[in-house]
């Protein structure tokens, strides 16, 4: 994979009320609220896979501590733009991206920024849920260890299972393996994971898409929680979950662009893009 981490970015600031106004190459998408001290900010981003190009000069600022909702019809790119934020793409070996991506203003893909650093500071959980063939314990305190944060190991085990909403269901058996839980406990005790070393960020492709409706809706409320701490990105293919739970919304439409990104309200009540229109309304997609 290869990077173009210096890419062309002109920013100026309102001194009147901070907020940050932007100018660059590529064109900001419809709606385009503005977002103060955005922890993730792409800026022109380009993502090829050999010769086809998945994504087309995405910029897109994701406020803090919020759910923000990627949607939009398959093959369109969002699980692209998701895996360009903590570097993910990095292990397709015919994807290229170009343009930037900031994590609080660094760019993830400097030279000298370690992948797996970066998601620690950047979790994911994946669509289907993937526990390792461990313990419950050990699923949790795996990314732990291997980081050298074992000091009050179970602490932090607690803590994570109890913000996954988990632990009550589990406190008892710790020790069994992850994978006798149920498909919405996996999912949970995948959170707990990517939770555990204490990320920033949390990216979460299609979570519930697997899952059951009592277990769906426990991940949704999950979700929301979870953004009182952590900046929260999902994608989902669910518009009535994204209304539910998200803050904001990002919709890709297809070819790869960035159409809308706004208020979740105004996304679903009134939107500024014809296409959004008839994409929210079912008239595609
Ligand atoms: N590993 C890959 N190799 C080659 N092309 C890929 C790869 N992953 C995705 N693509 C292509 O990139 C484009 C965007 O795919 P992506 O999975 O990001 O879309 P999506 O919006 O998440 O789709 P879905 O909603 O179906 O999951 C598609 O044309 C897809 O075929």
């Amino acid at each position: 994979m290869t990077a173009n981490g210096g890419g062309q970015r002109t920013v100026s600031t309102s001194e009147s009320d901070g907020a940050r106004t932007e100018s660059t190459t590529g064109d900001a998408p419809l709606g385009s609220p503005d977002i103060v001290d955005p922890v993730i900010e792409a800026r022109d981003l380009d993502v090829y896979y050999g010769d086809d190009q998945a994504l087309h000069g995405i910029n897109l600022e994701i406020p803090e501590e919020q759910v923000t909702a990627l949607i939009g019809p398959s093959g369109c790119g969002k699980s692209t733009f998701l895996r360009s934020i903590n570097r993910m793409n990095d292990l397709i070996d015919i994807a290229r991206v170009e343009g930037d991506l900031f994590f609080r203003e660094k760019n993830v893909y400097d030279e000298d920024v370690d992948p797996v650093a970066l998601r620690r500071k950047i979790g994911m959980v994946f669509q289907k849920p993937n526990p390792f063939p461990k313990s419950i314990y050990d699923n949790v305190a795996y990314g732990l260890r291997v980081q050298g944060q074992d000091e009050n190991l179970d602490e932090k085990v607690h803590t994570a299972l109890e913000r996954a909403a988990l632990l009550e269901e589990v406190e008892d058996q710790l020790d069994s393996s992850g994978l006798d839980l149920s498909g919405g406990q996996q999912q949970r005790l995948c959170i707990a994971r990517a939770i555990a070393p204490d990320p920033e960020v949390i990216l979460m492709d299609e979570p519930a898409s697997a899952l059951d409706p009592v277990a769906t809706s426990k991940i949704e409320d999950l979700v929301e929680e979870l953004a009182e701490e952590y900046t929260v990105i999902i994608v989902t293919h669910n518009m009535q979950q994204a209304a539910r739970i998200s803050d904001k919304t990002a919709v890709f439409l297809t070819g790869g662009h960035l159409v809308e990104f706004d208020d979740t309200d105004k996304i679903f009540e009134n939107p500024e893009s014809d296409r959004v229109e008839d994409y929210i309304t079912g008239k595609f997609g």
